[in-house]
């Protein structure tokens, strides 16, 4: 399973009946319910991290992966523009992009 396996899958079940399926069923109540359930399992996520509860981490993380992806299409976000995104910071490290933007005038640092 990869990721646009999933966003196929919840392209399909977006068009089912709200009571057929809960993708259709968080889609039909709005991109702040979407939003308000990705918080929820990241903040699950975090927890299962902090407390090193490998198993729970995993489960959290499906569940993350799926939220995201479902907030992305309540926002008419393309996955294919997240991974673009991902793509092209392929060209230098993390340290130095964030170096780069503390240096930009009239930008927050941090
Ligand atoms: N990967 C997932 C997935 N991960 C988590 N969840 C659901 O996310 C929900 C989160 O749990 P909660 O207890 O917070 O849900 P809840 O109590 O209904 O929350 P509230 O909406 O009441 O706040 C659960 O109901 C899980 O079933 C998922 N639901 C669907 N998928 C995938 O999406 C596909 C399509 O699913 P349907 O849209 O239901 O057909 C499935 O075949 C899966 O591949």
């Amino acid at each position: 399973m990869t990721l646009d396996d999933l966003d196929a899958r919840l392209a399909l079940r977006a068009a089912a009946a709200p009571e057929d399926s809960y993708t259709a069923k968080l889609l039909s109540r709005g991109i702040e319910k979407c939003a308000q359930k990705l918080g929820e399992e990241a903040t699950e996520a975090v927890i299962a991290a902090v407390t090193a509860n490998k198993p729970e981490l995993v489960k959290e993380s499906a569940d993350v992966l799926y939220h995201l992806l479902v907030v992305l299409r309540a926002a008419g976000v393309p996955l294919a523009d997240v991974m673009a995104e991902l793509d092209a910071r392929t060209a230098q490290s993390g340290l130095a992009e964030k170096a780069a933007r503390q240096y930009q005038p009239g930008q927050d640092q941090g």
